[in-house]
């Protein structure tokens, strides 16, 4: 067990972004993001065709473009949203933790970010990945990471892992809080909640059951001990405690799944095909809020307030009104600081990348 004097750390985790809005530095982060197995999860041969013939030559420079139009002049706003959350947490938590960012893929790097805990005296780990639905490339994949960096020591330190929070009354009510008045101003009589999607394969690959998901059309209309831990069920319970929160009518609202990449089947209904449909049936001013990410991002930025704008008053709409992330909105600071005491509980030893983060190693 920790001693009373070890030192806590918070390593808050998100995605990752370039480093600048060139085809470069865009292929370089693609190349390290794309080539993990937990986000395209094929043959290695394959994968590394795919990357080198397939998605390189090409998408860096057209999602270059995309991040110009959205670039800060502090930096890509996933960065800039990130570190301002985490100095935030950070004044929040001065004399209990120690808080640093890392980004999974890009910088600044998981090794980088424990390290520089490690450099402040900090013994004791606390790893928060920075989505609030679970899926393998996401979570698990900062997970894996942060675990086999914290292994690599002699003297393995302890570690905790806040779960996803994606019912968490902090979370929910903090991103209630950002879009309540932005739907107001707007009018909107519509809000759309899109996730960011995954392949159907994925979600699969996650049920612990390997009958569940995606079984029915229901399968993810309540959580149950079968899908838990299903990304889409989680998505659905995010949507339910928002809308519930924000007081939409049944009719008002709806899910839908964005970003998806390539040509297999990913999970649905696609949000770019949601769009037109909504239009069709009369919506007018349609608010979009995009519960997957915390921070604002290409995903929220570009494809949504730019694009998806564009196609939805294309087929008809009026206004489409993206709610923004939290960011470092204070009600978010003030839910993280809580996830973070919530989880202060008995550390867990790290005993590799495969640990689970939530359940301690059972007693032999
Ligand atoms: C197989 C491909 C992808 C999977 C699976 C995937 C899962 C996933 N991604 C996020 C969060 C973000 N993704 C972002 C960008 C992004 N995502 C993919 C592909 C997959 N994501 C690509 C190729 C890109 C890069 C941009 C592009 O070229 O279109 C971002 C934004 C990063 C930024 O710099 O702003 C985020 C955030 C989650 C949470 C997730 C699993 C649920
Ligand atoms: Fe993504
Ligand atoms: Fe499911």
């Amino acid at each position: 067990m920790p001693t009373p004097t070890s030192k806590r750390g918070l390593l808050l985790v998100n995605l990752g972004t370039p480093d600048a809005p060139q085809t470069g530095p865009v292929r370089r982060y693609l190349r390290e993001f794309l080539n993990d197995p937990r986000v395209i999860d094929i043959h290695p041969l394959g994968r590394w065709a795919l990357l080198n013939f397939i998605i390189l030559p090409m998408r860096p420079a057209k999602s270059a473009e995309a991040y110009r139009k959205i670039w800060m002049k502090e930096g890509s706003p996933l960065l800039v949203y990130s570190q301002a959350l985490a100095a935030q947490v950070a004044e929040r938590l001065a004399g209990e933790y120690e808080v640093v960012l890392a980004m999974r893929y890009g910088s600044p790097s998981i090794p980088d970010g424990i390290a520089a805990l490690k450099a402040r005296g900090v013994s004791e780990f606390t790893v928060l990945p920075l989505y609030p639905q679970e899926a393998a490339s996401s979570t698990a994949s900062s997970l894996a990471r942060t675990y086999e960096v914290l292994a690599q020591s002699w003297d393995v330190p302890f570690v905790r892992a806040v779960p996803a929070f994606f019912e968490h009354p902090g979370f929910l009510d903090a991103f209630t809080a950002v879009a309540r008045p932005v739907i107001d101003d707007a009018r909107a009589d519509y809000v759309l909640f899109s996730f960011h999607g995954l392949p159907e394969r994925h979600m699969r690959k996650s049920d612990p059951t390997g009958t569940h998901c995606l079984s029915t059309a229901s399968c993810c209309d309540a959580m149950t001990d079968a899908n838990r831990h299903c990304y889409r069920a989680q998505s659905y319970a995010t949507a339910r405690g928002l809308a519930q929160r924000l007081g939409l009518p049944a009719e008002g609202w709806s899910v839908s799944f964005q970003s998806r990449l390539g040509r297999t089947p990913w999970v649905k209904p696609y949000t770019d095909v949601v769009l037109p449909e909504l239009a069709k049936k009369g919506v007018k001013r349609l608010a979009v809020m995009c519960p997957a990410f915390v921070a604002d991002c290409l995903e929220t930025l570009e494809e949504i307030g730019l694009r998806a704008r564009e196609q939805f008053l294309e087929a008809g709409g009026e206004s489409l009104t993206l709610v923004p992330s939290l960011n470092a909105h204070p009600a978010w600071v003030d839910a993280v600081v809580r996830m973070v005491r919530e989880s202060d509980g008995p550390p867990t030893a790290v005993a590799g990348p495969l640990a689970s983060a939530r359940e301690p190693i059972p007693p032999r």
